[in-house]
């Protein structure tokens, strides 16, 4: 046949698919209307059976909606003559026979597996490309080996549907890769759900969308398990977890919490980051015995007896049985709140008894609870028992930790040096970091106590719903107000993203962490706490880390939480950055890190990187706009991202609103963004740190030497090269096109050729 005859033969059968797949969508609105309808009254039993009928049916709608793109992308031919549909959900015809395979079904499996080496039972694996409801091509991979030489083009599979969707320009957000998954991917997104997996990889290998396809993969294969407690999803920042957020959604799953570490505590919201050696000396483990120190420093017993007014009367609160109340709260092990109430009880038993001697009894026989109540009622019992034992939230343990630098020294006795108690020593009241944000989880967890107020600026629940409602176009028929509230109240993926802001000991189903390397030992810790069962996903890559540190191995960054029990996978083939940046760009890391495997890019690219050299960094600041223009010009249409030292920022800021108010005609840099809704510009403006699991269709690193110093260091001493990590990930955002603009030398000179005198205009 030819390729028109089988193109129209794949819309004959997209055609049905999509057919009965608006039949479904009018079935389950027609229900989701009955049961709205008969919402209204019923005793509490039938109110909660219909609700669970509209939620069962408002997901299904939500994951009809979110099929309507590329519903069928690819069909599977068994050598016995079976042929497979496969798409993004599973649907059946009315008799029940299998029209559509959902492409996390075993079934599926071939389609992302099967090579000519190892065909699996098929002879055929053809790709669907479609726009909107018709189809536009196929292409085939003959999977039968008498067929085939011995060929390398087995090892990327739909090869020409792989780079168009590389090819493509950027949106700003990240999309589904289902149609394309390859099969070093695959095996790493059918793993099994227990225990804890590390997919170690380079620059755009895909780490990040084999994780998010990791969690639909689990959401979809074990919903019984973890649908209910819910995926934990971390990403290292705010304009992050805004680039991935539809990914889930696309792929009809809403059963994901995606959060910041400075979000991992209830009631905290933060992205303020600590200076790298505070941030260190917060996220290392010894931290723990420190902040317990600090806590068991509030269970005091006094120096001398004390003579406490009750009444008309005095008791003496002697040292030794304050010892002894608190031995007793401490052995039962409950957390300081708790073990207070024991704690409280016992001393003042003992104080009952020095009252009845000071009204003449021996002891207080039946009016004990008199006695007691009296105490209770006296200010200088209640002052004296809370000098003794009082009673902590975590926020106010972590400020008095440290900014009182006699109790800090006091925790960190022999645990932290000097220096390290300096960097850790600031102002009472100063606001929360996000290395601050383990420690007061440490602190709750031995204190017993969520105890800080509620305080995230807008309702997450609604945040995510609106996210959900608007890429699945579901908003005529589910409010995301209605969906938000639906998450409060019921048992379904809203009630997890509730309990995760508002309960500190919810604990989840399986855990994926992206940017897995930037974790600090005690976030990791904190991490593992909530998700006690340790199944969980970490993406990441040691190269990339912001803390260079080339002795750094994935397992002595896990062994202290899970020993050597977990698995490691390392994907090698670069999607995102083209040959021509990464080559240069793994040069600079190679002599840095010889353990890693760097990253092959799978495309060529059209375009050199461009290095350009300016006479003074305000010269560089100043063509910035004109730098900016041309990018904009030169993707027509895609995105572009420009990375900034953070030192440069407010100057670059600076540069472009003079620029563009200057302006009168409709000009590209009045489509510029910063901080986390950057990406919904076409010009985003980011930190080395924000540019983290980004990409766009061009980049423009500036002043690379104030990311990275250059360091003269005669003793060759690798451990300081400081930004290394950091100017790596700047390099490799790009999908096609990379800009350097650099007033001073740089490590980047040895690895990228300056570009010619025209580009050096305004070197003075
Ligand atoms: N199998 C695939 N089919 C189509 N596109 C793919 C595939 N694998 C990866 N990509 C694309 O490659 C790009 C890089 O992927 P991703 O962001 O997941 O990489 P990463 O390893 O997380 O990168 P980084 O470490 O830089 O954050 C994305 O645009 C992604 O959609």
């Amino acid at each position: 046949m030819t390729e028109r005859s089988e193109i129209a033969h794949e819309q004959a059968q997209i055609d049905t698919l999509y057919a009965r797949l608006d039949d479904l969508r009018a079935e389950t609105r027609e229900s989701l209307s009955t049961v709205r309808r008969s919402k209204v009254g019923g005793h509490h039993q039938n109110r909660s059976e219909r609700d669970a009928f509209a939620t069962m049916y408002e997901d299904t709608l939500i994951r009809y909606q979110s099929a309507e793109e590329g519903l069928c992308f690819g069909r599977i031919d068994a050598a016995d003559g079976e042929t497979i549909y496969i798409g993004r959900i599973g649907l059946s015809a009315p008799d029940r026979s299998q029209l559509l395979m959902d492409w996390r079904a075993p079934a599926s499996e071939p389609f992302y597996r099967a090579t000519a080496a190892e065909p699996s039972g098929l002879v055929r694996r053809r790709h669907v490309a479609t726009r909107a409801r018709t189809v536009t091509g196929v292409e085939d991979d003959v999977l039968d080996l008498e067929g085939l030489d011995e060929d390398e083009r087995s090892r990327l599979q739909g090869e020409g549907a792989l780079m168009a969707s590389l090819d493509a320009r950027r949106t700003g957000r990240m999309g589904d890769i289902v149609a394309t998954i390859q099969s070093e991917q695959d095996r790493i997104i059918r793993r099994d759900l227990a225990g804890t997996l590390v997919v170690q990889g380079g620059p755009g290998t895909g780490k990040t969308a084999v994780a998010l396809h990791r969690a639909a993969y689990l959401l979809y294969r074990h919903r019984e398990r973890i649908a209910k407690s819910g995926v934990l999803l971390i990403g290292p920042s705010p304009v992050f977890l805004r680039y991935i957020e539809r990914v889930l959604p696309s792929l009809g799953e809403t059963g994901a919490v995606l959060l910041t570490p400075g979000q991992l505590m209830p009631g905290v919201d933060t992205a303020l980051r600590d200076a790298p050696d505070t941030a260190a000396v917060k996220g290392d483990l010894r931290m723990a015995d420190v902040v317990r120190r600090m806590v068991r420093s509030y269970q005091r017993v006094p120096t001398e007896e004390q003579r406490l007014g009750v009444g008309p009367y005095a008791v003496t609160l002697r040292p030794a049985d304050v010892r002894t109340a608190r031995e007793r709260a401490r052995r039962t092990d409950d957390s300081h709140n708790d073990a207070r109430t024991v704690f409280v009880q016992v001393l003042l038993r003992s104080l009952a008894e020095e009252l009845a001697r000071a009204q003449g009894l021996d002891t207080p026989g039946e009016r004990l609870p008199e006695f007691l109540e009296d105490l209770r009622a006296s200010r200088d019992v209640r002052i004296a028992v809370n000098l003794c034992w009082l009673p902590l939230t975590p926020a106010g343990v972590l400020d008095a930790l440290l900014s009182k630098r006699h109790r800090l020294a006091a925790a960190s006795r022999g645990v932290l040096s000097a220096a390290e108690i300096d960097v850790l020593h600031r102002p009472k009241g100063a606001p929360l970091t996000v290395e601050d944000v383990p420690l007061l989880d440490e602190i709750a967890e031995l204190i017993g106590t969520d105890g800080v107020p509620a305080d995230r600026g807008q309702d997450p629940e609604v945040e995510y719903a609106e996210a959900v409602v608007d890429m699945t176009e579901t908003g005529t028929w589910v409010s995301p107000q209605q969906l938000a509230q639906r998450y409060r109240e019921t048992a379904a993926a809203g009630e997890v993203s509730d309990r995760a802001a508002h309960d500190r000991e919810w604990t989840f189903g399986h855990l994926v962490a992206d940017e897995a390397q930037e974790l600090s030992p005690m976030q990791l810790r904190l991490l593992f706490r909530r998700v006690p069962s340790k199944s969980a996903t970490l993406v990441g890559d040691l190269a990339q880390a912001s803390a260079t540190d080339a002795g750094r191995t994935w397992h002595s960054v896990l062994d202290p939480h899970v020993g050597d029990r977990f698995g490691l996978e390392e994907l090698t083939v670069s999607y995102r950055t083209p040959r021509s940046i990464m080559g240069p760009a793994n040069a600079l890391l190679a002599a840095r890190f010889p353990a890693l495997t760097l990253p092959e890019a799978v495309r060529e690219g059209d375009e050199a990187p461009t290095r350009r050299h300016y006479g003074s960094v305000q010269s560089l600041v100043e063509d910035m706009p004109a730098s900016i223009r041309e990018e904009a010009a030169a993707v027509d249409g895609g995105r572009v991202a420009v990375i900034v030292p953070e030192g440069l920022m407010e100057l670059v800021e600076h540069a472009i609103a003079a620029e563009s108010a200057q302006e009168r005609s409709s000009d590209v840099l009045e489509d510029v963004g910063f901080g986390p809704t950057a990406i919904d510009h076409r010009i985003a403006v980011l930190t080395p740190y924000d540019a983290k699991g980004l990409e766009f269709d061009s980049v423009i690193v500036a002043e690379p030497t104030l990311i990275a110093p250059v360091q003269a260091d005669p003793t060759g001493d690798r451990s300081t090269d400081a930004g290394i990590g950091a100017l790596y990930v700047a390099l490799t955002r790009s999908t096609s096109r990379l800009t350097i603009l650099a007033a001073n030398p740089s490590v980047l000179d040895e690895h990228f050729t300056e570009t010619g005198p025209e580009a050096d205009v305004t070197a003075g």
